[in-house]
């Protein structure tokens, strides 16, 4: 019999799973699966439980909750020899890593993308000694999403972001970095950076529309250095996916990108803080099996097709 751990966030987005967690156990004991659950208690313990986990082989490893308590699963089992199937149950306020997983938002019919056991392994991402699925990166303009309170986004959810970023807007200032990617350079005063793993970043799926979690890429984008009025039409763009042929808009592929600035920089980890820079960003190809929804990863289109990158 095949053993299963839930380890869910009960503060996670509106605060919905405790409820449904009795029925959701029931449907893994009916499909075979011998389960337990554990409650986070505070920060840093998604990762704690997931480790516990790894080291009793749990055969499967659920993250229930929003992208901070999968990206801190994701950080207790990526650097284990053993590395359990991880299943996602999405019932945070963003949600961007289940997004891009295709993992609906509806909690029974991600239960179900779970039970109808089908898995690919996806690339994850290093920076330093910290990991990510989704998105890292650096700029003023990524250090609003720590200012946004929790109370704040339980009840706005993601419009709590774009409210604290309108807000902010005004004090965002270029910073000057070097990085160097695959053996080429870039130097220059930059609004932002971003590494990417998949698609989905804060909603907005046009952003990187050809990221692929499975080539052992990130996408890399840089936004250089404008005025506000130019940022805010560059994100009008972006929301709409037009913004690809912007001037000050960079976008490339690479499978390590590193990162120096002169002045203090504070990393973004998968929307949460990450410290602070440099950083050397690795791509860890096909590193974690992930439960999908099968017609969406199975295409030969989605998975396999050759990626033309915008160089
Ligand atoms: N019992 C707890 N009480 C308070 N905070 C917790 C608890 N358990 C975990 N946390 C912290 O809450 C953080 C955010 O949780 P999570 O990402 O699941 O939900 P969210 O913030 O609603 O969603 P999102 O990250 O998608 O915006 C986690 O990174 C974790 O550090």
């Amino acid at each position: 019999m095949q053993r299963a751990r839930i380890i869910y966030n009960p503060t996670s987005g509106r605060e919905v799973i405790r409820k449904v967690l009795p029925d959701i156990l029931q449907r893994f004991e009916q499909t075979g699966y011998e389960t337990s659950t554990h409650a986070t208690t505070c920060a840093g313990d998604a990762t704690k439980a997931a480790q516990i986990a790894v080291d009793r082989k749990f055969d499967v490893v659920v993250a229930a909750g929003g992208d901070g308590t999968i990206n801190e699963v994701i950080n207790g089992v990526a650097e284990q020899p053993f590395r359990p199937k991880l299943g996602i149950i999405p019932v945070g306020t963003t949600n961007d890593f289940a997004r891009a997983l295709y993992v609906p938002r509806n909690i029974h019919k991600a239960v179900d993308v779970i039970l109808q056991d089908y898995s690919t392994p996806l690339d994850i991402g290093r920076v330093n000694d910290q990991y990510f699925m989704n998105i890292a990166g650096g700029g003023k303009i990524t250090e609003l999403s720590y200012e946004v309170p929790s109370k704040l986004k339980t009840m706005l959810g993601q419009l709590a972001y774009y409210l604290k970023g309108i807000e902010m807007l005004p004090s965002v200032r270029p910073t000057y970095v070097e990085m160097e990617y695959d053996g080429k350079l870039y130097k220059g005063d930059i609004m932002l950076f971003l590494v990417s793993n998949t698609n989905s970043v804060g909603g907005l799926e046009k952003l990187a529309p050809k990221a692929k979690m499975d080539d052992g890429l990130f996408d890399l984008m840089i936004i250089e250095k404008m005025n506000i009025a130019e940022f805010v039409r560059l994100a009008t763009l972006a929301i709409q996916g037009t913004h690809l042929n912007h001037p000050k808009f960079i976008h490339t592929t690479a499978s390590r990108v590193k990162v120096k600035t002169e002045e203090k920089m504070q990393l973004n980890i998968d929307g949460e803080f990450g410290g602070l820079l440099p950083g050397e960003f690795v791509n860890l190809y096909k590193h974690i099996d992930f439960f999908v929804p099968e017609d969406k990863f199975s295409d030969e289109r989605i998975i396999h097709e050759k990626r033309s990158s915008v160089e």
